[in-house]
């Protein structure tokens, strides 16, 4: 089993289709990925447990660990604070699985600022275009009006980032899904040949 495998970032505007990608690459793959375990400073759900869900911690805790530069990215969302330590990605990549970072916009331009390493590849999941990203989280049925409008208004300045050049490694246009998995699978390929 090889080591130090390089974790993957992977964003876009909510309703592009990450979480579908990654189940079925998760789902095709259960030994070879995972997703690190964040930090939060909400209380745990029902049914959630500490180390497996979250590493639930204190807000003095949390903010030591910001002190102590132990965060790859960490935000704030709804008055609870969220993070990715490194500790916990490291531990994926010595482990022989590649990490999954599934984070937003300044996630992903903290985690470039950061000394992760091996550098991490950053993929973007796009959607075929605004009207379609607007009908998939209608169908979805997950949203109201407010949050609908407020997660388009975010998905604008995810592509504008996108279009930058060297932003991303790698960006999927996820029009037909068994098309754009095919493009995901791929660049793991090499990974996924070593760690069998
Ligand atoms: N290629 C596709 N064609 C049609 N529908 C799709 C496609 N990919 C995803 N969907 C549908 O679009 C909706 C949004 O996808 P998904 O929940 O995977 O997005 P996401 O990027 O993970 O969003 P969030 O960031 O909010 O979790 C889902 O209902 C999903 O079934």
């Amino acid at each position: 089993m090889s080591s130090n495998c390089r974790a993957a970032v992977i964003s876009g505007p909510s309703g592009g289709g990450k979480s579908t990608l990654l189940t079925k690459l998760m789902g095709e793959y259960p030994n070879s990925f995972a997703f690190s375990v964040s930090h939060t400073t909400r209380k745990p759900r029902p049914g959630e447990s500490d180390g497996k869900d979250y590493h639930f911690v204190q807000k003095e805790k949390f903010i030591e660990m910001i002190s102590n530069q132990e965060f790859l990215e960490h935000a704030e969302f709804s008055g609870n604070m969220y993070g990715t330590s490194k500790k916990s990605v490291n531990d994926i990549q010595k482990s022989g699985k590649i990490c999954i970072l599934d984070v937003e916009i300044n996630g992903v331009k903290s985690i470039k600022k950061s000394d992760l390493q091996p550098t991490p590849r950053y993929i973007f999941i796009k959607p075929p275009s605004i009207e379609i990203l607007k009908s998939r989280l209608e169908g979805r049925g997950t949203e109201t009006p407010e949050s609908l409008q407020k997660r388009l208004d975010t998905a604008a300045e995810a592509l504008d980032y996108a279009s930058k050049d060297g932003a991303y490694d790698y960006i999927i246009i996820n029009d037909s899904l068994e098309d754009a998995y095919k493009i995901f699978k791929n660049i793991f390929k090499d990974d996924l040949k070593s760690l069998q």
